[in-house]
């Protein structure tokens, strides 16, 4: 070949063959080639080896014009769209966990919530602030949220979206995991103000839920405790519930305040326990229309008592003749050396039969007074001109001696004993429906408390009435605070059903407020 007597040429030849790098290049080439040829650019070069098709793959390989061709940027290109992203999102039968909503001024779908633990959510593509522009190639622009909606529940396996990122959201607030009871029940479907019923979670009186976001003022976001769903729901926020409450508790004390015949009894008109008597205890119709607090959320933590520990006070509560104290007495003679009655406090005059402390402490009139004015009592009353009741320090008496102290009390001094040192664990004891009532209790005989003490006579229908509907107020507005709910239909079962409860209360965990760990 002419140029190879070129002394020049022949060196830069020889340099160049020699060189570790061109050795290598043949070797990718050969590769290349195959590829190459298959796509039939340069079948030559395969097949006969030239010095000119090596060069070529060695150019070319340089050049590195093996990169995909992308086609040129159009001229009149939007500024704003180079930001458009387009996320491709695999649908299984999981809601996709994110709420939109239509901007009022720009008109823009946006998305408005994205559920903590939902699809949307795990994927870490799809923000709050984010512009939809298009769902599987539909622009959504001109569309309702609702169409919208029902656009991505009709599509299966992968959808497409089209979006304008939003703001950077700020770094997650890490804010810790808050757990809270629950004190009404919720059911979005009949809520008008949610913002999107689908998004919200329904929950009853006394579930535990996990908050895991409270960045929104009015809708917090919340998972059932111990529920596998990793997707969070939108829950009222405690403020906006409160706000919610307190119009609904306004409302309904006018109702009643205009119609007395509601409140015609007091809860307990007739506890018939002669050692407590608890006839005395009659509460006041302001006590039984408490409104201080609004029952919304408390937060809650797991509390396991420890060995050693205090045991927790157990407080019965229920309306009267349902069983309270045949309860607490199957109790107290199944472990006599586990369980515990207060002994009560009385101003009237010791009867020789009587020692002081065991039946009653014997104090005087104005001793009672004074301890009346301290806050001694839980509960008292007057009876025939003399004073009864049941102090606190009855109760840490029996705790002390590390024994389960059973107290049962009216509803509304709950709020007293709700407290760290106590700790109770509140059992409702309900009465089951009439029909079970009179069968149940057709050859019970009670003791009239409104005639002479020791006159007993069988439940009437009235009494049977009265038990429901006082039960069913009771709930309404003390349910909130109740650990347990015994209904107790057959004596032996609702025995049984309590015992294991109070086992279940000292060896394992419970969910206690979470102002009793903090003092
Ligand atoms: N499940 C039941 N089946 C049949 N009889 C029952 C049942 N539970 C309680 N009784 C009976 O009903 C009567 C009233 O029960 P108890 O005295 O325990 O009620 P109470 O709730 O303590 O009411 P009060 O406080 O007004 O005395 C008693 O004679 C009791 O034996």
């Amino acid at each position: 070949q002419p140029h190879v007597d070129s002394a020049d040429d022949r060196s830069f030849l020889h340099a160049m063959f020699g060189e570790r790098s061109l050795h290598s290049l043949v070797k990718v080439s050969v590769c290349v080639c195959v590829c190459v040829c298959v796509s039939s650019v340069d079948f030559y070069v395969y097949n006969s080896f030239s010095l000119q098709s090596l060069l070529s793959v060695h150019d070319t390989v340089a050049r590195k014009s093996y990169d995909p061709e992308l086609p040129p940027l159009p001229d009149d290109i939007d500024d704003e769209e180079d930001s458009v992203k387009i996320i491709r999102l695999v649908k299984n039968k999981e809601p996709l966990g994110a709420t939109i909503k239509k901007d009022e001024h720009s008109g823009a779908i946006i998305v408005a919530r994205i559920m903590r633990g939902g699809a949307a959510d795990r994927s870490g593509l799809i923000h709050v602030g984010d512009e939809l522009k298009e769902v599987n190639g539909i622009t959504v622009d001109d569309k309702k949220p609702e169409e919208i909606i029902r656009i991505l529940s009709q599509s299966q396996g992968a959808i497409t979206f089209k979006v304008v990122p939003g703001i950077k959201e700020e770094a997650q607030s890490k804010e810790p995991k808050m757990f809270v009871k629950v004190l009404f029940d919720y059911n979005p479907a009949e809520d008008k103000a949610i913002p999107c019923k689908e998004a919200g979670l329904a929950f009853k009186k006394g579930d535990i839920l996990q908050v895991m976001s409270q960045d929104d003022a009015t809708w917090w976001q919340a998972k059932l405790e111990g529920d596998g769903n990793l997707r969070a729901g939108l829950i009222p926020s405690k403020p906006f519930q409160e706000r919610l409450a307190n119009l609904v508790v306004l409302v309904s004390l006018f109702v009643l305040s205009s119609s007395p015949a509601g409140l015609r009894r007091s809860f307990r008109l007739s506890r018939r326990d002669k050692k407590t008597n608890k006839s005395m205890y009659e509460c006041k119709r302001s006590e039984q229309y408490d409104t201080a607090d609004v029952p919304t959320y408390e937060e809650v933590t797991a509390y396991h008592r420890k060995h050693g520990d205090r045991h927790r006070l157990v407080v019965l509560v229920g309306p009267t003749g349902v069983g309270l104290n045949e309860l607490k007495r199957k109790l107290l003679i199944s472990d006599p050396q586990h369980f515990s009655v207060t002994i009560p406090h009385t101003s009237r005059s010791k009867r020789h039969q009587e020692s002081d402390g065991v039946e009653y402490y014997f104090i005087s009139k104005h001793l009672f007074d004074a301890d009346i004015q301290n806050n001694k009592f839980i509960e008292h009353g007057e009876y025939k001109g003399n004073y009864y009741g049941t102090s606190f320090d009855s109760v840490r008496s029996v705790l002390s001696k590390n024994k389960v102290c059973l107290l049962d009390v009216q509803p509304h001094t709950l709020k007293h004993l709700r407290t760290a040192e106590f700790k109770p664990y509140v059992v409702f004891v309900k009465p089951p429906s009439i029909e079970r009532l009179r069968e149940t209790r057709k050859n019970t005989k009670v003791i009239s408390g409104k005639d002479d003490k020791n006159s007993s006579k069988p439940f009437s229908e009235e009494d049977f009435q009265e038990m429901i509907s006082t039960a069913q107020m009771m709930e309404n507005q003390y349910g909130h605070l109740f650990d347990k709910v015994i209904v107790n239909d057959d004596l032996t079962i609702a025995f049984n059903e309590l015992k294991q409860a109070l086992r279940k209360v000292e060896t394992e965990a419970h969910w206690v407020p979470i102002s009793w760990m903090h003092s």
